[in-house]
């Protein structure tokens, strides 16, 4: 197995130096040369645990790392850190399935993965024989960057810099990564959005002088973003466990084909579930769930992505994306793998703001289906499932919820699906119980968890309860078009 560039213009390398890379030097992402086909190997992999089926579907891509290496950083990324030894339970509540992937470290769905990378990169530098120092450039709308943190904190040869935008993220997340521990981490604010955060750390990975000065002060960039192959293909896994796990507990037959709703930013999330298809598994549709930010809904139902729009701010922070990465990995398969149309449509994106696709992309799209909630349907919808159910979900998960009542409303199918639960309904706590039409009124924070706690009978996790007591760590702030300058503060290039 070998990786390539969706821009063509990159070398094809093995896996473990795609993740020291991160990003192609081409400017592209770095995607697999095949997919293995698993569709009659699943009926062996009923009844794996987590773990032993990340090491089935890793081994098939990093198959530069040995058996033994992989499993010794799936135990440390798979263990006692997660709040249940399932580590993504997929839960049945009336007709609904949802996969709950906030079980990890840091409550939200991007421990599947950052729990698991950083060991994956500390083993690739030791193969690849990387002498220089790494620097993990991060930006994030909230989740990624406090997992990123708490997965790469105190790791040697290792530095990591996370840019969230100030005022685009919830009060919860903030303070998740302004407490950051580690003697490596460094977080800082923008006065700008996540687009603006990702796109300047983009530029920065291709700014060809800035990295040769990184490189004579001993420093290599790389990523903890999707835009890393090393973040996206362990989010694999937990499409075919889900899948595994309905047909041992009977609720499907293997072969039955399931739908799969995700609430989509970054478009990574849901990007692993086309590839878990690609791979084999019996997906009918991916419903690709937004927020009023809708670029994606527009994409799919008309077939034009145009980011020419104002962005929101909305209770659905993580997901407050106009620019999403992974959807150029969409593109190359979607093209047929032909690199010069992905190069012409970035292009555009890049230049105009927009491209479109032609009719035949169009077809080779028919797995997606696009849906959006808006704030009052969020709203008025956290409180039907928590008073139907007793069952809370979290502002993104309600998005995903909402989307695939939609789609139900115009397609009478009888086929099971998952709806992917990606947050902790504690790191929205705000938005969470003003829906539960709680006055929120003159509540501080941590009176915010505890009433909520006490109104759904549901525990604080752990890592949140503890936020009340830690201390504030970080307290960077810059512009949007500071990122380099704060690297070099940072770094003291
Ligand atoms: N929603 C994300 C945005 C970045 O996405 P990623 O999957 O590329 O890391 C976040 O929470 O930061």
């Amino acid at each position: 197995m070998h990786f390539i560039s969706t821009r063509g213009c990159s070398e094809k390398i093995k896996g473990s130096k795609a993740i020291v890379n991160g990003l192609c030097s081409d400017g592209g992402l770095y995607v697999p040369t095949e997919f293995p086909n698993l569709e009659d190997r699943l009926n062996k992999f009923i009844g794996l645990t987590y773990k032993e089926l990340c090491l089935e579907i890793l081994k098939l891509f990093l198959d530069d790392f040995t058996e033994e290496e992989l499993k010794s950083c799936i135990n440390k990324a798979y263990n006692d850190k997660f709040d249940t030894k399932l580590i993504a339970p997929t839960k049945k509540i009336n007709n609904h399935y949802f996969l709950e992937l906030y079980h990890g470290p840091t409550c939200a769905f991007k421990d599947m993965a950052l729990t698991l990378m950083p060991h994956l990169l500390e083993k690739s530098l030791k193969k690849n024989k990387i002498k220089e120092e790494i620097v993990i450039l991060t930006a994030t709308s909230g989740d990624t960057g406090k997992a990123a943190l708490e997965g790469f904190k105190n790791l040697d040869q290792i530095k990591i810099i996370v840019f969230f935008p100030e005022d685009g993220v919830s009060n919860i997340q903030k303070l998740q990564m302004r407490t950051q521990e580690g003697n490596n981490t460094y977080v800082v604010s923008i006065n700008g959005n996540f687009d603006d955060a990702q796109s300047g750390v983009k530029n920065i990975f291709n700014d060809e002088e800035f990295n040769k000065l990184l490189l004579k002060n001993n420093y290599i960039l790389s990523s903890a973003n999707s835009i890393n192959i090393g973040r996206l293909l362990p989010q694999v896994v937990y499409y075919f466990y889900s899948y595994l796990n309905l047909v041992k507990d009977k609720h499907i037959k293997l072969g039955d084909k399931i739908n799969f709703v995700v609430p989509t930013g970054n478009f990574g999330n849901i990007l692993a579930a086309y590839y878990s298809k690609l791979m084999g598994l019996p997906v009918n549709k991916l419903i690709c769930a937004s927020n009023e930010n809708n670029v994606l809904y527009d994409f799919f139902d008309t077939g034009k992505y145009d980011r020419n729009r104002v962005l929101h701010l909305t209770t659905s922070p993580s997901m407050d994306i106009l620019i999403s990465s992974n959807l150029e990995r969409l593109l190359f398969e979607v093209t047929k793998r032909n690199y010069n149309k992905v190069n012409s449509l970035i292009n555009d994106l890049n230049n105009k703001g927009f491209y479109e696709i032609d009719n035949n992309m169009r077809f080779n799209l028919n797995t997606f289906h696009g849906e959006f909630a808006t704030q009052y349907e969020i709203k008025e919808n956290i409180n039907k499932v928590f008073k139907e159910n007793n069952y809370l979900i979290d502002t993104h998960t309600c998005v995903a919820y909402t989307a695939y009542e939609k789609y139900r409303k115009n397609n009478f199918e009888d086929i099971a699906t998952v709806i992917v639960s990606t947050a902790s309904p504690y790191k929205f706590s705000k938005d969470v119980l003003s829906s539960l039409d709680k006055n929120i009124e003159n509540l501080d924070e941590f009176h915010v968890l505890e009433n909520l706690s006490l109104e759904t009978n549901t525990n604080i996790p752990l890592p949140i309860k503890n936020l009340k007591t830690a201390k504030i760590l970080h307290n960077r702030n810059c512009e949007k078009y500071e990122l380099k300058k704060e690297i070099e503060n940072i770094l003291k290039v």
